[in-house]
């Protein structure tokens, strides 16, 4: 006889309650049960057990026919299920599961009639869901090439007589078994989970997650060395991936970490299953049956093979927290011992319990549908100390969860308490009570159930993701912001994978339209998806509630693609919340100086970061450069510069032959102007950028300050459409064709430049002039095309070579790369925060 080990597979009942599910799970057992010898431990097949609680509840309300029809859907799922695996023998088989099910309507039958249903009677309705699945299973088996046989496993697991949650009498179930396995080899035992029987022979359930205890009791008294348990999961995953998109499966877990997330409340763990396996040194493994060859999560002695060590997040909700104080401190009070001796006599379970160091109160986590009982048994117990006042009236939150990171050799880990609570305090979570467990493999905390989901989220990504999240909050979708949600889809996975940063767009609006996903929006079709959300009025509408919801998202930031006035209020909220600031939008930096410098303030105080790099010259890295020179300590003496693209662009348009109106129209086309092409020619928009850079020499300078000639004379209709306006230039052609002319024959070119000199200060010449020049070839400047900008820096230090930086200054593309820059220096100057 082999002497090879058992290893024992438990299926659950959502991998027998289909035909095509049921078939891979033939498959699977037929193909390991050439390998070696094979145990079969199977659920009730999909909804069954849930059908037989209904059952019995009719029948105990005397509706015998109700419970009839409940029996009838069962029947009729076990007959498709194995006529669909086995249509030859349909007859046959339908017979058999009439014939398992015929006692069990007997049974309906006797409650129905005493309109009583016990506990004994209850297990033994339980009873028929695994005893049905278990021996189709078998038959399908043996049908399919596998000699199969059912083996009943009330004869093999002994119990207690406590009926609905029997405990197991681990000795002699080991006995039974070890007499019983000899003749397992030769044909494949398969066992009906969560059942077991008296001495006497009454039968029984497990409770929670029985089928999982069946195999692991199964194991042990066999001598296997594998338990695997299969399920619809890839594994454990280090969270609930409903909460947690990047929540991945675990590869390998020791013991001591699988006992410990049992011990938390991980659905797919409990500690009754984990105890037999650690006592017998055998390995569980998870794994799912639609992915046969994945190796999902191995649970054993050794846990990582690799040093990875991820952390697991496991969340067990719907708790309530009680707390107790007492008003006076004494030694004599034992708060502590007798809540808990309560509350265990009242039998609620206690999730957490957290002492303060001076025995003077006390917080407890119970189970929400409990608390009731939980606050009569701690006010019964301490009745004469309330009556006294010498205990406060008990503090009551709920409803919380409980949030526990599980990792092996965690307590050794440095500062893994302080990331942990830094993480939620970042993203405003409040922890209403925490402990460590002694185990080092563990550290828990509660919060309120509002916070969950951004609670693991945010734990998830500071512990187990190599990559920093970072969340974008997109204002506008036009020019700038179209193109940078199109670089966004580009280069997301290139920036995760090489860049360990993985951008996600939860919000995005224009004018007049949000759309917000907490949990990242699909960039696939977003700007339709916007234009498909119901329009408000954008004179009474507020983003401030979106903003609440983007300050609890990992790296939160407002950018700012539109060319709205006004918006710094919405900056100013958003720095409060400590959401970090993007903006190509000129307007808040062109405030009055004071309030300029006020929003700044706000954004140094809550310590966000505010990064407007294309407000100058798209995505020429001018301001990033003066800030270098004036903070090496160079003395910035001049600056000359052609600071618009749209114009630089009309005026090379002009050169070439090409009418006013048709040059301004090309450049809007192309994106280079501002929404409103006035801003351009006014000379506006060169005056905002002007002044943006004499702010940042720290010149208090305000837009008024600015002696500016316009490109184009002011429109006499200001109120006019962008269209009028754009069709009335035509009148303007001749004019400019004139002036073109002039400044050929001269030899010269057609520019508009700015000049800021900080020398001019205390005079009374401006620091900034903006205007028209005519300028000679071989001039700085006089020789850009396109779009072209430039900016040349006379310092102390570039005093005979003026630093020059030159390239594309407008367009969307180019400026939504700009953007995309600054996203990305915050969440570069973030890692690992
Ligand atoms: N186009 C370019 O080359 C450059 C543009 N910029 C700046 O980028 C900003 C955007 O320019 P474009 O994309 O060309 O403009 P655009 O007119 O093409 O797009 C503006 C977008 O902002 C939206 N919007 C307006 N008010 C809003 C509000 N209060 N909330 C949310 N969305 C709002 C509009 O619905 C539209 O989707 C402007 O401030 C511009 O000065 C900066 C550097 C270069
Ligand atoms: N309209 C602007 C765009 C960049 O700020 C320009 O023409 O330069």
């Amino acid at each position: 006889m082999s002497s090879t080990p058992f290893q024992v597979m438990k299926f659950g009942g959502s991998s027998v309650g289909s035909p095509p599910r049921l078939r891979q799970v033939i498959e699977l057992i037929g193909r390991h049960a050439k390998q070696g010898p094979l145990a079969v431990v199977v659920s009730a097949m999909g909804d069954t057990t849930d059908w037989l609680i209904e059952a019995a509840g009719l029948a105990t309300q005397g509706d015998l026919e109700g419970s009839l029809a409940v029996v009838e859907r069962i029947a009729h799922l076990a007959k498709t299920n194995a006529a669909a695996l086995e249509p030859a023998r349909t007859t046959a088989l339908a017979e058999r599961v009439e014939s398992l099910l015929a006692p069990l309507r007997l049974l309906l039958q006797g409650i129905s009639l005493t309109r009583e249903c016990s506990a004994p009677s209850r297990d033994r309705v339980l009873s028929f869901g695994e005893l049905v699945s278990a021996t189709l299973l078998a038959e399908l088996l043996t049908a399919s090439g596998t000699e199969a046989t059912f083996r009943d496993a009330r004869q093999l697991l002994v119990t207690d007589d406590r009926f609905g949650a029997a405990r197991v009498d681990v000795a002699r179930t080991r006995e039974r078994l070890q007499a019983s396995v000899a003749g397992w080899r030769a044909s494949v035992p398969v066992l009906p989970g969560f059942i077991a029987a008296t001495p006497d022979g009454r039968t029984t359930t497990l409770g929670r997650n029985g089928s999982d205890y069946t195999a692991a009791l199964v194991a042990q008294g066999i001598g296997a060395t594998e338990v695997t348990v299969w399920t619809d999961v890839l594994g454990l995953h280090t969270a609930d991936p409903d909460l947690v998109s990047d929540a991945y499966p675990v590869a390998h877990l020791t013991h001591g970490e699988g006992l410990e997330l049992a011990a938390v409340g991980v659905r797919m763990l409990h500690p009754r299953t984990m105890i037999p396996l650690i006592e017998s040194g055998i390995s569980l493994r998870i794994r799912n049956t639609m992915h046969p060859d994945h190796p999902g999560t191995l649970i054993d002695a050794i846990g990582s093979r690799d040093g990875q060590r991820p952390t697991c997040i496991a969340t067990r909700e719907e708790l309530a927290l009680l707390g107790i104080e007492v008003r006076k401190l004494s030694d004599q009070f034992q708060l502590g011992e007798r809540v808990l001796a309560a509350l265990r006599e009242a039998g609620v379970t206690v999730w957490l319990s957290t002492q303060s160091a001076n025995g003077q109160s006390i917080a407890v986590v119970v189970p929400r549908p409990d608390l009731l009982r939980a606050r009569g048994a701690v006010e019964n117990e301490l009745t004469q100390e309330l009556a006294r006042h010498e205990v406060e009236p008990l503090a009551i939150r709920e409803p919380v969860t409980l949030l526990t990171l599980v990792a092996e050799a965690m307590g050794q880990g440095v500062n893994v308490a302080g990331r942990f609570f830094s993480a939620l305090g970042a993203v405003g979570v409040n922890v209403r009570a925490s402990a460590q467990g002694a185990s080092s493999r563990s550290i828990s905390c509660v919060v309120d159930a509002a916070d969950t989901a951004i609670a693991v989220r945010t734990t998830h990504a500071a512990f187990n993701l190599a990559h920093q999240q970072v969340s974008l909050f997109l204002l506008g979708r036009g020019t700038v912001g179209g193109q940078l949600l199109a670089q966004v889809r580009a280069q997301q996975a290139l920036l995760k994978d090489k860049h360990g940063i993985a951008l996600r767009v939860v919000g995005l609006a224009d004018s007049r339209r949000v759309l917000f996903d907490a949990a990242g929006l699909p960039l696939e079709g977003l700007e339709e998806r916007l234009a498909r959300v119901e329009p408000v009025n954008p004179e009474t509408r507020t983003l401030v509630p979106v903003l609440d919801e983007l300050r609890r998202l990992p790296v939160p930031i407002l950018v700012d693609c539109t060319a709205a006035s006004g918006i710094e209020a919405l900056y100013t909220e958003a720095f409060r919340r400590g959401i970090h600031v993007v903006g190509a939008n000129k307007k808040p930096l062109a405030l009055p100086w004071d309030d300029r410098e006020a929003l700044l303030a706000e954004a140094r105080r809550h310590h966000v970061a505010y990064h407007y790099e294309t407000t100058v010259a798209s995505s020429l890295p001018v301001i990033d450069t003066l800030a270098n020179l004036v903070r090496t300590g160079d003395t910035v003496r001049l600056i000359t510069a052609s600071l618009s693209g749209s114009v630089g662009f009309i005026c090379n348009e002009l050169m070439a032959g090409v009418p006013l109106s048709v040059s301004v129209r090309t450049a809007k086309e192309r994106g280079f102007t501002e929404p409103d092409p006035r801003e351009d020619l006014s000379g506006t928009d060169v005056a905002r950028k002007a002044l943006i850079l004499a702010r940042e020499l720290g010149l208090p300078l305000s837009l008024s300050d600015v002696a500016l000639e316009p490109f184009v004379p002011e429109d006499p209709r200001p109120g006019a459409s962008v269209d009028t306006f754009l069709h009335g230039l035509k009148a303007l052609d001749a004019a400019y064709a004139d002036r073109v002319t002039r400044c050929r024959s001269a030899g010269t070119v057609l520019r508009y430049l700015a000049r800021i000199d900080p020398s001019k200060v205390g005079t009374d010449s401006p620091v900034i002039r903006v205007g028209p020049v005519a300028i000679e070839a071989g001039q700085p400047g006089a020789d850009l095309r396109g779009a072209e900008s430039f900016v040349s820096f006379t310092t102390t230090r570039h005093s005979d070579f003026p630093l020059v930086v030159r390239g594309a200054g407008a367009g969307g593309a180019v400026t939504a790369s700009g953007v995309l820059a600054d996203i990305l220096r915050i969440s570069q100057a973030l890692r690992g925060r």
